[in-house]
């Protein structure tokens, strides 16, 4: 599907979507326990590649309320599928399954799409090896399709943190219900890290224990999941949240208010300070989850994205219409995504005439000067391109033609209609 977007204004109030993150892991856990009810959760292509898993482990999954998913679980004790799991676009799905697999002693075959297929997974195979576990890509490159078992119980594994923080997620997860609990130590710096914040709290309120030691993470095995009341309920999405800010810092015409913005783990409510330091006029009022932005004239900044590589496509947008030099470091790991999003951003705001330059971990965007135009720009198949290049078309001189836009799906599937909604002109 191809979405055309002309300069034009939004004004107006928004909820932000469930948390894609919260959701995978309340849903694994939910899987890992006897059960739980899930909340508000966000139901994407990407969420919905989780749940799939959960089925083929012997879970079972009801969306029949449309509020709240109600998951049976298989209780730390997963079957062995009937079938290859189809993880689809979604890395989170594969990593955090993938540590499942490896608890039962029969082997599980797990793929994706051309974008999955593309993307590390060899240190956490080679995790699961330190495990004593069976873990081999089929095409021996460290990627899916994977074949995974073994009947892991427990143990001390060395990963690196700089490639993906899902892997340690992935293991935590699973270590929890294995016979002796498993120990990580990272042997580079920890990329992402608070994802693994998230994921502590999501098992804490399932629950399970799990903590930072000196040298990376530890959870004890012999625990079992089990939500208080049984029910867990999803926070909403900051990284979500920050295309929803950035149109209205960019395009506001009256204020563009966002709800669900409750104060959690996610290190990408980090957006609000980006956008501050830029010099949005923004204000969050965190007793009740709502952020208000203005439009407002932005200068560029240095910022780093180590923790938050998912802004990287929404930093780069709004770079590009701020005046001056926005610089965005600490970025190799965000290249390790749906695509390589820094050269992704770069090649598709080039072409609407903005300059940028990229390096192996930084992009440089040079705002000074620059009359953002409408073109016809690649979506990449990638959710966060299209989101971002779709705002970067609010503000754009003409037309702006986002190509393979349905991929929003995979963790906002109603983002068009919430643009309509805002007054946004946008052609389906
Ligand atoms: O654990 C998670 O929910 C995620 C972790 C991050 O990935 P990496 O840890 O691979 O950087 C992030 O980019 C992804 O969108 C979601
Ligand atoms: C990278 C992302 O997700 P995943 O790793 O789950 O595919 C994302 O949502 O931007």
């Amino acid at each position: 599907m191809d979405v055309t977007i002309r300069e034009s204004a939004v004004a107006g109030t928004t909820q932000a979507p469930p948390s894609k993150s919260y959701t995978h892991r309340a849903i694994l856990a939910a899987g890992y326990a006897e059960g739980a009810t899930v909340h508000d959760p966000l139901v994407s292509a990407d969420t919905k590649a989780t749940m799939r898993a959960v089925t083929a482990y012997g879970g079972t999954v009801d969306r029949s309320d449309e509020s709240a998913i109600a998951v049976e679980g298989f209780d730390g004790r997963p079957e062995t599928p009937d079938d290859v799991i189809d993880c689809a676009n979604s890395g989170t799905t594969m990593r955090l399954v993938t540590a499942t697999a490896a608890l039962q002693d029969d082997l599980t075959v797990l793929t994706g799409d051309d974008s999955l297929r593309s993307r590390p997974q060899g240190p956490l195979l080679d995790a699961i090896g330190q495990l004593g576990g069976r873990a081999d890509s089929t095409r021996a490159n460290g990627q899916a399709p994977l074949v995974v078992g073994g009947g892991v119980d427990g143990g001390t594994v060395a990963i690196p943190g700089d490639v993906s923080s899902q892997y340690i997620t992935a293991l935590l997860m699973a270590g929890a219900v294995t016979d002796t609990g498993i120990d990580v130590e990272l042997t580079t710096e920890l990329k992402s890290s608070p994802y693994v914040d998230i994921t502590l709290e999501v098992l804490s309120d399932f629950g399970v224990t799990a903590e930072q030691t000196d040298d990376g993470y530890t959870v004890a095995g012999g625990q079992s999941y089990g939500p208080e009341d049984g029910t867990y309920h999803v926070p909403g999405d900051f990284s979500s949240m920050s295309y929803l800010l950035a149109m209205g810092a960019l395009a506001g015409d009256d204020a563009v208010a966002v709800t669900s913005a409750f104060p959690s783990a996610q290190g990408d409510s980090a957006i609000v300070d980006v956008l501050d330091r830029m010099g949005a006029t923004l204000d969050w009022d965190q007793q009740n989850g709502e952020i208000t932005v203005e439009r407002s004239a932005l200068s560029g900044i240095e910022v780093g994205v180590e923790d938050t590589p998912d802004l990287l496509p929404t930093i780069a947008t709004l770079g590009a219409a701020a005046d001056g030099v926005t610089r965005i470091t600490d970025a190799e790991h965000v290249r390790y995504k749906e695509t390589d999003r820094v050269s992704a951003m770069a090649e598709e705001l080039t072409k609407m005439g903005a300059e940028v330059e990229e390096t192996q971990d930084e992009l440089v965007v040079y705002g000074e000067d620059t009359d953002l135009h409408g073109a016809t720009v690649d979506g990449r198949a990638d959710h966060r391109i299209i989101m971002s290049l779709a705002v970067a078309g609010l503000v754009a001189d003409g037309e702006t033609t986002v190509t393979g836009a349905e991929h929003v799906d995979v963790s906002f599937p109603n983002f068009f209609d919430v643009l309509s909604g805002l007054g946004a002109a946008v052609d389906r």
